[in-house]
């Protein structure tokens, strides 16, 4: 089959070969790490969980897509303005149950409130348009205890609903 260099790699006016260009189009996931701090307490629990204590909470938050002409599938840097915007402006050094005043602040809920902003920004960026998908979100409560959230699970949805 003819090989067609990509237009905008033309455009660019860069010298890159057949070798390269094979890796253009597969999906790959792309992952970055994140802490930030914050002080709950849960409601309806019995244990020392009910009173006021904080966490180093660490989110690892991966992405997928299509690699491109310049070989890039999602960039970490906007991986990381997601994080920023969506996730750390609103919680980092925080009292949760005052920021989200719907939930109890277990891991699990924050996982899947995480994951519907960060899902939505996708969205609204016209990332899903371009083929990025969140993947999966580990909130990590401290070092040893942790949450996951995948897009399977995701999209799969409530059984009785
Ligand atoms: N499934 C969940 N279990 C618990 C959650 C949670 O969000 N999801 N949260 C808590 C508390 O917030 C608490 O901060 C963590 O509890 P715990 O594991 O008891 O804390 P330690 O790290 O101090 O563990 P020890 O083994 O007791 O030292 C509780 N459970
Ligand atoms: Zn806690």
């Amino acid at each position: 089959m003819e090989f067609k260099i990509p237009d905008r790699v033309e455009r660019l006016g860069m010298d890159i070969g057949r070798h390269e260009l094979r890796y253009h189009r597969k999906r790959v996931a792309v992952t970055r790490e994140f802490t930030f701090d914050a002080a709950h307490h849960l409601h309806l629990y019995e244990g020392k969980c009910k009173n006021l204590h904080g966490h180093t909470y660490r989110l690892v938050i991966t992405v997928s897509g299509f690699v491109d002409e310049v070989g890039i599938a999602v960039d970490f840097g906007e991986i990381k303005r997601m994080y920023k915007e969506e996730i750390e402006e609103r919680l980092d050094h925080r009292y949760l149950n005052e920021v989200l005043p719907h939930m109890n602040t277990s891991a699990e809920n924050m996982v899947v409130w995480m994951w519907e902003r960060l899902d939505a920004r996708l969205e609204r960026d016209g990332w899903k348009s371009r083929g990025h998908r969140l993947e999966e979100l580990v909130l990590y409560e401290t070092p040893t205890s942790r949450v996951t959230m995948k897009r399977e699970w995701m999209e799969a949805g409530d059984p009785d609903e």
